[in-house]
């Protein structure tokens, strides 16, 4: 059973690609790395699934996970850090698709949520200003947000950058954890020790894949060195081109 399809799939913006003739499919279950160069399109890629920019050709079919039951860690830097918000509303924020945004909180709600904050580590972090909180603190209240999102589907863009070895252990072991609870994970990541030792799958992007599969076969030295070299060949003013794949 597949989570996602990709279909000669490009992603890009202005017309201009940044993944091209992405073939592929991610099965229901998985936890899968996408890893790559700077500028390979990695994040692009989690933007398409999570239905934040449109394909310029080819499609993404999302199977049993519907686009309502996915999950997105953007990348720490596109966090709006000064929006006056405590630790609680922004993870009960993860409720509102079953709430609506001005909808009360049941007592179930508020459980949820304090327990999505145990699980991570946070409580009595409760009523803090998300302003004031450290890097590793706001990753793990971002883990608790998703939590509560409950999706089947879950998209993780550069998860454990800046964050120190024990928040990383923590948070890989709720990564971990969700897998094991059958959800589908597709996280950016740039450590390959992370991936090689948790991951099973991955996809190696340098705009186009350049492998997919087993994380031992795709992370050898001569696809990580050709990825390299393609990222840096590219014309990012170059527009779509019909080529097959
Ligand atoms: N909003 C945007 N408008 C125009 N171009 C963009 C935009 N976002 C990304 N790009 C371009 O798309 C290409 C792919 O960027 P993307 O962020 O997907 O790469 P990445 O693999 O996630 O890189 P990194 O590892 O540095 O985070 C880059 O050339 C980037 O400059």
């Amino acid at each position: 059973m597949s989570a996602v399809r990709f279909r000669n799939l490009t992603l890009g913006y202005d017309r201009h690609p940044a993944v091209h003739h992405l073939d592929g499919t991610v099965a229901a279950g998985d936890m899968l790395a996408v890893v790559g160069p700077n500028g390979a399109g990695k994040s692009t890629l989690l933007k398409g699934l999570a239905g934040a920019i449109s394909p310029l050709s080819g499609a993404i079919e999302l199977g049993d996970a519907g686009r309502g039951k996915i999950a997105y860690l953007p990348q720490a830097a596109e966090i709006d850090r000064s929006f006056p918000i405590s630790v609680f509303e922004l993870v009960a924020m993860g409720l509102w698709r079953r709430t609506g945004l001005f909808g009360g909180l049941s007592r179930a709600d508020r459980d949820a949520v304090d327990h999505a904050l145990s699980a991570v580590g946070l409580t009595g972090f409760e009523s803090r200003i998300i302003g004031t909180l450290s890097g590793g603190q706001l990753q793990r209240m971002l883990f608790a947000r998703l939590l509560v999102q409950d999706a089947q589907l879950i998209l993780l863009d550069e998860p454990f950058t800046a964050i120190d070895a024990k928040t990383t252990a923590d948070l890989l072991a709720l990564v971990c954890r969700w897998n094991a609870e059958k959800r589908t994970i597709i996280a950016v990541l740039h450590d390959m020790e992370t991936v090689r030792s948790s991951f099973p799958q991955a996809l190696l992007l340098a705009r186009r894949p350049i492998a997919w599969g087993r994380t031992a076969d795709v992370l050898t030295p001569e696809n990580l060195t050709a990825a390299r070299r393609m990222t840096e060949a590219f014309d990012d003013h170059a527009a779509v081109c019909a080529v097959a794949a």
